[in-house]
């Protein structure tokens, strides 16, 4: 049993506003009390760890030196914000992270005042801090705004949009880059290895000097107008080339852990800044933590641990997840047809890519988080006869919709798209629940949209993918393990656009897209126990439809209801739309479409969530009876 740890110094600070009265010399005790509450509130409920220790004290020295909230500090992504989270008035949640009903686990307005913007996709902090500094500019207010984002971050089209932008509107933005030379998994591409030289060719600045020529040129030159000399005398000081170029007054490297370089630096800035600003900061992933600064990687996200170990706890599955059957499968393919391809966006892990990686790794790419160049890379590799399988978690791949359409669909290009995470995903909430997949590729002219009901139908998709060369097509599949069933050694060859009855009924029919189908089987049970025969079917394809199954079904049943773990728009609606074009409506089959409801839903496990959405066994059986005007029988469905 541990204890949490004791903090007299943090006892003290609710606010910001407390944090301010203290010494600059008491900062660094503040900063090992609120690394110590971190580490014990992530070890009991699991989290984002290494980010957030890594910017410990530059979350400290922000809010000492800004005057936050008024002053607006968005976190990019949000994850690295749970030492924010205890500073801002929230440290008595600070275990309820991610759990239902407490806090989340990213920023968020509703949560706090100290949350102006929310997030949990990344590389959106800029943008909206360049919205805020010119609405500050337009309400003439003095209000700064910082943005603090990772050098991962960085990688993404959207952060350099947002520079462009912010150059030429010379915008009174303060830009943090926190480069701890990590992503989730290590960096990759050209500008990573740019940082890696900013930040290993220059020694940190010694804040003396650092602080009077700052004041000297931020003070007198600020504009446009500066001259050649103060350029090269500036660039003599700070050396960010890149960035200035882009309009950036550079400031760095400097030490993201040392509040000697932190306070002038932020305090300089705070004071005389009048233009966009970035300052380079550099940091460790996990520090003052072991086991974090160890493995960065592995204590990006964790499951609940031992402090004095490091060890995470570790249930023991039953079956494998989703995503290593995913891998092996394709794994298992690659080997035999040197054409398959694998992308990621910057989640190899997370995808089960790594795999890949090792074993064909000039066959693999990880492409940095940028999910919109992910597919038309994948597209200009399709359009050479390769086949590409650009792995994404639905979440992520919204952001590259644009690109599936116009670069992929328009032109039929056979770009295979694994569709991880697709549901309900837990303790990550709204912002990373894999809603909308299916109703954003299912409306695609020549798609084919397919989910997996198990990880045998998954090895099957896999090779169906594979084989497929007419156009794009996707399968998807959720977060977590698979259901145990047997897998065929490999994967077979589904025909498209046909489904499976998976048990035959008469009255009531369930026609599943994707694994609510383990769910559908319990509930006929329990239906068929109160004497309604029920029949289930596994579509497979929301696109193109079996129409000879959906036939079958509205014939010859009462009832049809559609069971799919994603929103208003997918697979229900493709349904609907093809029974009321062929007048199978017209005859009083009753129809219901179980979807995730319309709303933002919170985190809580992913059973749970199922269970508030109507999508689990009891939510299935009690719409059956309710559209039979039949009160749920007592027992039933549990
Ligand atoms: C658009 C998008 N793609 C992928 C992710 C998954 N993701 C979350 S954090 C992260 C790494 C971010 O690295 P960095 O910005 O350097 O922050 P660090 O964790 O190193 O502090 C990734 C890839 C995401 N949140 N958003
Ligand atoms: C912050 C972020 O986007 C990722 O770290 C995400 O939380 C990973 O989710 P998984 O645990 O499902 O890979
Ligand atoms: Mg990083």
């Amino acid at each position: 049993m541990t204890h949490p740890p004791k903090t007299p110094l943090l006892d003290q600070v609710i606010y910001p506003a407390d944090l301010r009265k203290l010494e600059d010399r008491d900062l660094p005790q503040l900063a090992r009390e609120v690394r110590d509450e971190m580490i014990d509130a992530v070890s009991r409920t699991g989290g984002h760890l290494g980010a957030g220790l890594g910017v410990v004290e530059l979350t400290i020295a922000i809010h000492s030196v800004f005057d936050t909230p008024d002053d607006r500090l968005i976190f990019d992504v949000g994850h690295q914000c749970y030492p924010h989270k205890i500073l801002t008035g929230r440290r008595d949640r600070i275990r309820t992270l991610r759990q239902e009903n407490g806090l989340s686990g990213f920023t968020r307005r509703a949560e706090s005042e100290y949350d102006p913007f929310g997030a949990a996709h990344s590389s959106t902090s800029i943008s909206a801090g360049l919205g805020m500094a010119i609405a500050a500019d337009l309400d003439k207010n003095d209000r700064r705004v910082i943005a603090v984002i990772g050098d991962g971050a960085m990688s993404a089209g959207m952060a350099y949009e947002a520079l462009n932008n912010a150059g030429a509107l010379d915008a009174r933005l303060i830009v943090i880059l926190n480069d701890n030379d990590m992503s989730i998994a290590p960096p990759t591409g050209a500008m990573s290895a740019y940082l890696a030289r900013l930040a290993s060719g220059r020694t940190y600045m010694g804040f003396r000097d650092f602080g009077k020529k700052l004041t000297a040129y931020l003070g007198k030159n600020i504009d446009r107008a500066i001259t050649r000399a103060v350029e090269h005398a500036r660039g003599y000081v700070t050396g960010g080339t890149m960035f200035e170029e882009m309009g950036f007054y550079h400031i760095g490297p400097i030490d993201g852990h040392s509040f000697d370089h932190l306070l002038p630096v932020l305090r300089n800035v705070r004071d005389n800044a009048r233009g966009p600003v970035l300052i380079h900061v550099v940091t460790q992933k996990g520090k003052g933590y072991p086991p974090a600064e160890a493995a960065a990687d592995k204590y990006h996200g964790v499951n609940k641990f031992d402090v004095i170990t490091g060890a995470q706890a570790r249930v023991k599955p039953n079956a494998p997840s989703y995503t290593s059957v995913f891998a092996e499968a394709l794994v298992q393919e690659a080997a035999l047809d040197d054409k398959i391809v694998g992308i990621t966006a910057a989640m190899p892990n997370g995808t089960g890519l790594d795999k890949l990686a090792e074993a064909f790794p000039s066959r693999c790419f990880d492409v940095g988080i940028a999910e919109q160049h992910a597919v038309t890379f994948a597209a200009g590799l399709a359009a050479e006869g390769y086949k590409p399988f650009a792995a994404l978690y639905s979440t992520f791949l919204q952001r590259a919709y644009d690109q599936v359409v116009h670069d992929v669909a328009i032109q039929g290009l056979p770009v295979r798209f694994p569709i991880d995470r697709a549901g309900f995903v837990g303790a990550d909430g709204p912002t990373h629940a894999g809603s909308f997949d299916t109703a954003f590729l299912a409306t695609l002219p020549g798609f084919v949209v397919m989910a997996a009901a198990d990880e045998a139908e998954l090895k099957h998709m896999v090779r169906t993918a594979v084989a497929y060369d007419a156009g794009p097509i996707s399968f998807r599949y959720p977060r977590g393990e698979g259901v145990g069933v047997d897998m065929p050694a490999r994967g077979e060859i589904l025909q498209i656009g046909k489904g499976r009855i998976v048990k035959e009924g008469t009255k009531v029919a369930l026609l599943s897209f994707g694994t609510r189908l383990a769910d559908c089987l319990l509930a006929a049970e329990d239906l068929e126990a109160a004497g309604l025969s029920t029949t289930v079917a596994d579509a497979r394809f929301a696109k193109p439809l079996d129409h000879d199954l959906i036939r079958q079904l509205a014939r010859h049943h009462e009832m049809l209801i559609t069971v799919e773990e994603g929103s208003v728009g997918g697979f229900g609606s493709q349904v609907m739309q093809y029974l009321s074009s062929e007048g199978l409506l017209d005859n009083g089959l009753k129809i219901r479409s179980l979807v995730m409801p319309d709303i933002w839903m919170e985190q809580a496990k992913p059973e749970a969530m199922n269970a508030h959405a109507g999508l689990d066994r009891a939510g299935i059986v009690s719409t059956v009876f309710r559209a039979l005007g039949r009160g749920v029988a007592v027992g039933v469905a549990g």
